[in-house]
C-alpha cells in the first residue's frame, strides 16, 4: 500500500540546512498498522509530512499503490486514499467552524453526496453521537475535538491514516479511549495506519511492525512481538526499550 525508498528530507540551505531524513525505506501492507518510534527531533513526523505533501523538499520514492508522488502536489485522488490525523486537535480545528461545517465543508470537497446522513454516520463512527454536530471547538475537550478531527480525515474514506502522536497532547485518562477508537475503526473499516508516537507502549498496542528512528535514519524496522519482548537487533533499540520501560540498560 505505501513504499518508501531511499528518502531524504531537509529544511533550509546550506549552510544551515537541516538533514532530517536520511536514506529512509519501510513498506506499509495493505491492512497493516505500522509504527514510527524514536526520541524527539529523530525526524519521524518529518516522514509523515513528507507524505502528505506538506514539506516540498525531499528526494527518493514514496509510493501509495505502486504509483510514485509528486514533490509537492497531492492531487484529489490522494486524498481520497490517504488521511492526516495531526497531535494537537486544539490547533487543528478552525475556532469558528462548527462540527457540522467542518464535515460537509470536507465531505464537499471530497465529491461526496448525501451529506447529511455522511455526517451522522461519521459522528456515530467515532463514537460522538448527532448531539454534536452544531457545537463548536470551544464546547469540546480534546478528546472529543480529536474524535472530530478522525472523523473528518474519515470523511474521505481513505484507505491509509497517518498518525502523527494522536493521543499525545491529550489528558492521559482520555488517551486509551482514542486508542481504542482507531483500534476499533481500523478493523471495522479495514484501514491502514502509519503512525508516529515517542511512546512505545502505544505502538505496542497499535502496531504490527514498527521503524525505529535515531539522527533521521531508520536503524532498525522489527515486529511488534519483538518489542514487546525487548529483542532489539541494535544497541540504540535495546537502550529505547530500556529507557522506556523505566530503567536504563546495562553497558
Ligand atoms: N520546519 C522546519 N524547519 C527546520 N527544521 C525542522 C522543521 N521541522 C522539523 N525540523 C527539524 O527536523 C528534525 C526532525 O524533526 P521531526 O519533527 O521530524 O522529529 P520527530 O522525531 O517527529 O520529533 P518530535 O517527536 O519532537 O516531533 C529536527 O531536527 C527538527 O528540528
Amino acid at each position: 500500500m505505501l513504499t518508501v525508498q531511499d528518502l531524504d528530507v531537509w529544511f533550509g540551505h546550506a549552510p544551515d540546512r537541516v538533514d532530517a531524513v536520511k536514506g529512509a525505506e519501510f513498506r506499509v501492507a495493505q491492512g497493516e498498522s505500522f509504527g514510527l518510534v524514536g526520541e524527539s527531533g529523530s525526524g519521524k513526523s518529518t516522514i509523515l509530512r513528507a507524505i502528505a505533501g506538506l514539506i516540498p523538499s525531499w528526494s527518493g520514492q514514496i509510493k501509495v499503490d505502486g504509483k510514485p508522488l509528486a514533490t509537492d502536489r497531492r492531487d484529489r485522488a490522494f486524498f481520497k486514499t490517504v488521511q492526516m490525523v495531526f497531535q494537537d486537535p486544539y490547533a487543528s480545528l478552525h475556532p469558528r467552524h462548527s462540527v457540522d461545517a467542518v464535515l460537509a465543508e470536507t465531505l464537499r470537497l471530497q465529491g461526496m453526496d448525501r451529506i447529511d446522513q455522511r455526517i451522522a454516520q461519521l459522528l456515530d463512527d467515532v463514537g460522538l453521537g448527532r448531539g454534536f454536530r452544531f457545537r463548536y471547538p470551544h464546547q469540546l475537550s480534546g478528546g472529543q475535538r480529536q474524535r472530530v478531527a478522525i472523523a473528518r480525515a474519515l470523511a474521505a474514506e481513505p484507505r491509509l491514516l497517518l498518525l502523527d502522536e494522536p493521543t499525545s497532547a491529550l489528558d492521559v485518562s482520555v488517551q486509551a479511549e482514542i486508542l481504542n477508537l482507531l483500534a476499533d475503526l481500523r478493523s471495522e473499516h479495514g484501514l491502514t495506519y502509519l503512525m508516529v508516537s515517542h511512546d512505545l507502549s502505544v505502538v505496542g498496542h497499535m502496531c504490527d511492525r514498527l521503524a525505529v528512528m535515531q539522527h533521521g535514519r531508520i536503524v532498525e524496522v522489527m515486529e511488534v512481538d519483538d518489542l514487546r519482548a525487548g529483542r532489539g537487533q541494535q544497541n540504540y533499540t535495546r537502550q529505547l526499550i530500556a529507557a522506556s520501560a523505566g530503567y536504563s540498560a546495562p553497558a
